[in-house]
């Protein structure tokens, strides 16, 4: 998408061949910043110190993760170890796995002379599916806004919430739960975003708002706890969100507060949409509450935020008392029964069982 004028994927293949430039979305919005990565520990930092971050990016940076290890060492050893070294950066998001897993079965009958071109090709192609899934999710999602539009009065906004940072920063280009949003604007359908905040890193209130605002897509900022009380007067027409891992029952795991809101819309009649592209489907899992693992961050991220002193500088301030010790589960489970759709590349899926295997039959088959 564009920053400024330019137009921006946020990670790329370098001139070199070897390196990878990504947007280090750790000083968004106050300064947009790029860095190189040349290595497999800078790859490993950058993942999981969340320079980038959102499931679907955090896979295409492990593909180019794994290809600079084969630039390095084609061997099935260091094949295996990449493997653990980058699967253990972050453990919730599944598309992680899915590329690492992916870059194996495509690596693995190779001869290790070929594998590292073979690797960069394979990284790139997945980069640019990202792109192709997230428009088609747009364009499904799009026919959700525009249902919403034609019972509005003329030219009132769809107003639409999400949570957390599920937009482009978080994929290659276009983001999921944004990708409809953006072909509405296109489209010329009035809409009003609401962004969550998203504590504790504030995904929302730095990465969604700078995103809306250079797209000049209307957008308000709240507080996380402000959405349920939107809901009650009406405010909220629907809301979308992404995940970082959805069951083959259609649970949705997402970041830390996303239940609360699905809770809120259905107590409320406010369809609850995710976006999501299929590396996102965990076809093993069956439960989500039990059986995906919920990342246990710093607790650092609680008691200290980010932003902007009056004098420019980007800093640090505590929120909480010295002592106090806090807790930062990283993300929560949504059970299928409170989602209101699944918007995927191929459509719109129920969230159950049936419904993700009516749109992906020949995954399901291969799951089991
Ligand atoms: C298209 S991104 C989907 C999810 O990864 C997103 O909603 C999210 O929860 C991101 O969490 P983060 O901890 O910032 O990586």
């Amino acid at each position: 998408m564009k920053v400024g004028e330019k137009h921006f994927r946020t990670i790329w293949l370098n001139a070199d061949g070897r390196s990878v430039d990504i947007i280090d979305q750790r000083w968004l919005p106050h300064a947009f910043r790029i860095e190189t990565v040349d290595t497999i520990d800078g790859i490993a930092t950058a993942i999981r110190d969340m320079w980038v971050r959102g499931a679907p990016l955090i896979g295409v940076t492990a593909a180019y993760g794994v290809a600079m290890q084969m630039a390095d060492d084609p061997s099935d050893a260091a094949l295996e170890a990449v493997w653990h070294k980058l699967h253990e950066t972050r453990p919730t998001a599944i598309n992680l796995r899915w590329a690492l897993d992916e870059m194996t079965r495509m690596l693995k009958p190779l001869a290790p002379s070929e594998r590292a071109a073979a690797a960069y090709r394979r990284a790139a192609e997945i980069a640019d599916e990202d792109v192709g899934l997230n428009r088609s999710i747009g364009e499904n999602g799009l026919k959700i806004i525009r249902d919403i539009a034609a019972r509005k009065k003329p030219g009132e906004p769809v107003n639409i919430l999400t949570h957390c940072n599920a937009g482009w920063l978080a994929t290659v280009d276009y983001g999921t739960a944004t990708a409809p949003i953006y072909l509405a604007v296109e489209a010329g359908i009035p809409v009003h975003v609401y962004v969550d905040e998203t504590r504790p890193r504030n995904q929302g209130a730095q990465l969604t708002a700078w995103e809306m605002a250079g797209h000049g897509v209307p957008h308000t900022l709240i507080v996380d706890n402000a959405g349920g009380h939107l809901m009650q007067h009406g405010d909220v027409d629907m809301v979308i969100v992404g995940t970082d891992r959805t069951t083959a029952n259609g649970d949705v795991c997402n970041k830390i507060g996303t239940y609360l809101k699905a809770l809120a819309a259905a107590d409320n009649g406010v369809p609850f949409y995710v976006a999501l592209p299929s590396p996102t489907i965990d076809w093993t899992v069956a439960d989500g509450l039990k059986e995906i693992p919920i990342e246990e961050r710093a607790s650092d991220e609680v008691s200290l935020v980010w932003g902007k002193t009056g004098d420019g500088e980007i800093a640090q301030v505590r929120v909480s008392p010295d002592a106090t010790p806090a807790r930062n589960p990283a993300f929560d489970v949504t059970p299928a029964r409170l989602v209101t759709g699944l918007i995927t590349e191929r459509g719109v899926a129920k969230a159950s069982r049936a419904g993700l295997a009516e749109l992906f039959p020949e995954r399901r088959a291969a799951a089991e």
